[in-house]
């Protein structure tokens, strides 16, 4: 609408008789004087550094802990280095004070790889269980850093300290279902995180070899049992399959332009000691032994929901045998100098259980009835059956499961009670 031209002289007039105002009565000085204090506070604390949150990668950012320094990069080189006298690995572990990451850290240290860890400690489940499995790698010689993959600056610090061989990439955004909660951490852990580390690892030279965690929950819908790495993988059913499937095209380009080699091992619901609250094994157990009751997924018709469930043990002998048998990358400061090794694996258990029989072993283990509720399984992004052909695994990594459910949530319960007796702060329980 066009302004009218009253509308126009009005303003002008204003502002002549403001100006005709200010020059008959002149402020006095000391109003004048607060009044450019107040303007050049306001500008001081609106632009100073102190205020706003100094952007992640710089290390005086008051929310991570500082890092860099000459006696951090000694602690970093000693604990990456190999093994005297053996022709061992030197792995970058992300994720380190994490579930798997933690148990994997220390079965490379124990065998005399060097191992550096990098963790950011965040709070989806209580960062005191992050804390002890951290004390038990400083234990062993592993330094794990406190700071985020999506911190550009500080992984080019740590390939600039540490000629790593290998990256093993776990730290991750986990969970189906909190997905649903805060879909944001799952791309900026899964998606933005993991091409934050392909980014440093390309930078890097000699570039190392990668071996990272994706999920069984890349098979999504299928129906076709067991799954196999060469089936359909576009039909996610929770966004963390999404990022999880991300992931693999992600992989796919930065071995295609950069020759970085790069395994994608599909975990199957790993469970053991140490593991992570937000699982239900873990929860069920705590629960069950509180009198609190717990809800058991059930399909259409009172179908039963199952999962291949995996040992850590048989994960991490996993893990150990995608790192051996990584081939080197072809590239070497971003230019690739031939065609890269690029792996997809499933590590699971082939032996579904449904999750009223996991219920059932946790009730005798702890010598406790469980007050079960069944319930329809909710449209929370969960699946009604996983299950591994290991075929693949086992030709190529020498990959063989050896742990059954029962066995396995024996050590778990033994592990749980020792580590909450000690109202959650240690275990004589290792790694
Ligand atoms: O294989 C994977 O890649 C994933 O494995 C794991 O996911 P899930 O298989 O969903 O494990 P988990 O939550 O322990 O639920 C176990 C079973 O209990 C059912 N379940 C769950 C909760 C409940 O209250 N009731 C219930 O019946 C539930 O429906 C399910 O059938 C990892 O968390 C994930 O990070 C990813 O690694």
């Amino acid at each position: 609408m066009e302004k009218s031209p009253f509308h126009h002289h009005y303003h002008h007039h204003h502002l002549h008789h403001a100006q005709r105002l200010l020059l008959r009565y002149p402020l006095p000085k000391f109003v004048l004087l607060s009044l450019l204090l107040v303007v050049a506070l306001f500008f001081f604390f609106h632009f100073s550094p102190l205020s706003s949150p100094a952007p992640s990668g710089d290390r005086r950012s008051l929310r991570s802990a500082a890092w860099g320094g000459s006696l951090w990069e000694k602690r970093v080189r000693s604990s990456a280095r190999v093994k005297a006298g053996r022709r061992g690995a030197s792995v970058l572990v992300t994720g380190a004070a994490g579930f798997v990451g933690s148990h994997v850290a220390a079965a490379l240290k124990r065998r005399g790889d060097g191992v550096l860890g990098l963790d950011n400690f965040n709070d989806y489940y209580e960062p005191s269980l992050k804390r002890a499995r951290q004390a038990l790698l400083e234990r062993a010689g592993v330094f794990v850093v406190e700071g985020d993959i999506n911190d550009g600056a500080l992984l080019r610090k740590l390939f600039d300290v540490v000629p790593f061989t290998h990256v093993l990439h776990l730290a991750a955004q986990a969970g189906v279902r909190y997905a649903m909660r805060n879909p944001s951490s799952y791309v900026h852990s899964n998606v933005a995180g993991l091409v934050s580390v392909l980014e440093a690892a390309k930078s890097a030279s000699p570039h190392p070899a990668v071996v990272w965690a994706s999920s069984s929950s890349v098979y999504g819908l299928n129906t076709k049992v067991p799954f196999s790495e060469s089936d359909r993988t576009d039909r996610p059913a929770s966004l963390y399959a999404a990022t999880k499937k991300a992931g693999e095209e992600i992989a796919h380009v930065y071995n295609h332009i950069y020759g970085l080699s790069i395994t994608g091992l599909r975990f199957f619901t790993v469970y053991g000691p140490w593991g992570r609250p937000d699982m239900a094994y873990f929860f069920f157990t705590r629960d069950i032994l509180r009198g609190k009751a717990i809800s058991i997924f059930e399909g259409p018709n009172h179908a039963t929901v199952a999962r291949d469930f995996t040992y850590i043990d048989d994960i991490v002998s996993g893990c150990l045998g995608a790192l051996d048998t990584a081939e080197k990358s072809t590239g070497t400061g971003g230019k690739k100098r031939g065609p890269a090794q690029l792996r997809v694996f499933n590590l699971g258990n082939t032996s579904p259980v449904p999750v009223s029989d996991l219920v059932a072993i946790l009730e005798k283990l702890l010598k406790k009835k469980a007050d079960r509720k069944v319930v329809k399984m909710p449209r929370n992004g969960d699946v009604q059956f996983t299950h591994a052909n290991i075929s693949l695994a086992q030709r190529e990594l020498g990959y063989h499961p050896t742990t059954d459910l029962q066995t396995g949530l024996k050590r778990f319960v033994k592990w749980y009670l020792d580590y909450y007796s000690s109202g959650g702060k240690k275990s004589s329980y290792s790694l």
